[in-house]
């Protein structure tokens, strides 16, 4: 069952230097229980696509497009009827977790102060605040719940942040970035509590990330953002062992464990994007129609599509 549906979001933001297309024409849904990984270069406009669906964009953007999560239209939602939906339905653990934590509020406290209208005994709410810890791999969790945020390492205050955006067994997860800067060990570990996480509650999680072995290891389907667009989405089996798009494919490829080629050039600045493909600069498939016409997002079989003129074949 659809749980989330994204239909032609587009976000701009109006600067003294022109219009930014932050997102361009953005299409996907997500099922209940399902995992769905966003993936692109820096700067391609993946966190955008998850502050959107949490409407937390900043009042700058202008949107359009619809967003629907669980049959409600979120465009058309009252800002309080989102705000109670957001942390309860719709959970966000941001890109950057410092941002995120209140720096003079014990550990413990951040997560209390969420569950505390839901227990009425304080044993309850400090056994709730243990689990959550625990859960994150936050041990000794009375330690911890005691310690303030900046006593915590990088790789700890992202599973703070996790455990607070699972508080409320939200239905929809948006992880922004959740092992970037992180050492192995730490990455490992968190990539273990989402997907406990995610299979346990049966949510659904929109994974952004430009780590491509997390998506591989965590994701059912993957959708390779490019210069504000979806250029591909296809089932995670599927897209490693054959990409259609020539970006997907050149992304495989400056993987570590695939020979780390680099993908030649830059992608386009969004305020001065080009007519026809936006990766036409940098394709050596690269033909006319390419550089003249842009190229439509064209659905195929197993759930997934293109938007390329000339895809590998299927
Ligand atoms: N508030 C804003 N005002 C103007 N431009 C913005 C704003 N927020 C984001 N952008 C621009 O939108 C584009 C997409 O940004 P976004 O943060 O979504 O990229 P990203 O794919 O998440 O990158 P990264 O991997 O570095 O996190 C960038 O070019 C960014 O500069
Ligand atoms: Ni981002």
């Amino acid at each position: 069952m659809t749980l989330l549906d994204v239909q032609d979001l587009n976000v701009r933001f109006s600067t003294g230097e022109g219009i930014i297309h932050a997102s361009r024409d953005v299409s996907f849904s997500l099922d209940t229980g399902e995992v769905l990984g966003l993936v692109g270069e820096t700067g391609s406009g993946k966190s955008i696509i998850g502050q959107a669906v949490i409407r937390l964009l900043p009042s700058t953007a202008e949107i359009t497009g619809d967003i629907s999560f669980d049959g409600k239209n979120l465009n058309t939602l009252s800002e309080a009827a989102m705000h109670s939906l957001r942390g309860s339905s719709i959970s966000l653990i941001p890109q950057n977790p410092s941002g995120a934590l209140d720096p003079v509020a014990r550990n413990g406290d951040q997560i209390s102060e969420i569950v505390t209208g839901r227990f009425k005994k304080r044993s309850d709410i400090v056994n709730r605040v243990h689990v959550l810890l625990s859960s994150v791999g936050l041990v000794p969790s009375v330690r911890i719940a005691d310690e303030f945020p900046h006593q915590l390492s990088g790789g700890m205050r992202q599973r703070l942040t996790t455990s607070i955006a699972i508080t409320e067994n939200p239905r929809l997860i948006i992880a922004d970035e959740p092992t970037k800067g992180l050492d192995f060990r730490a990455r490992e570990m968190t990539a273990t509590v989402l997907a406990d996480i995610q299979k346990q509650n049966q949510s659904s999680l929109l994974l952004i990330t430009h780590d491509l072995d997390l998506a591989e290891q965590l994701c059912a389907r993957i959708a390779v953002v490019y210069a504000g667009e979806i250029v591909e989405i296809s089932p995670v089996s599927r897209i490693f062992a054959e990409p259609r798009h020539p970006y997907t494919r050149a992304l495989i490829q400056a993987i570590p464990k695939n020979g780390l080629i680099p993908i030649p050039g830059q992608s386009p600045s969004l305020l001065d994007l080009p007519e026809g493909c936006s990766f036409a600069d940098r394709c050596e498939y690269c033909a006319d129609i390419c550089r003249l016409t842009h190229p439509e997002f064209v659905y195929g079989t197993m759930n997934g599509g293109v938007r390329c003129h000339h895809p590998f074949s299927s």
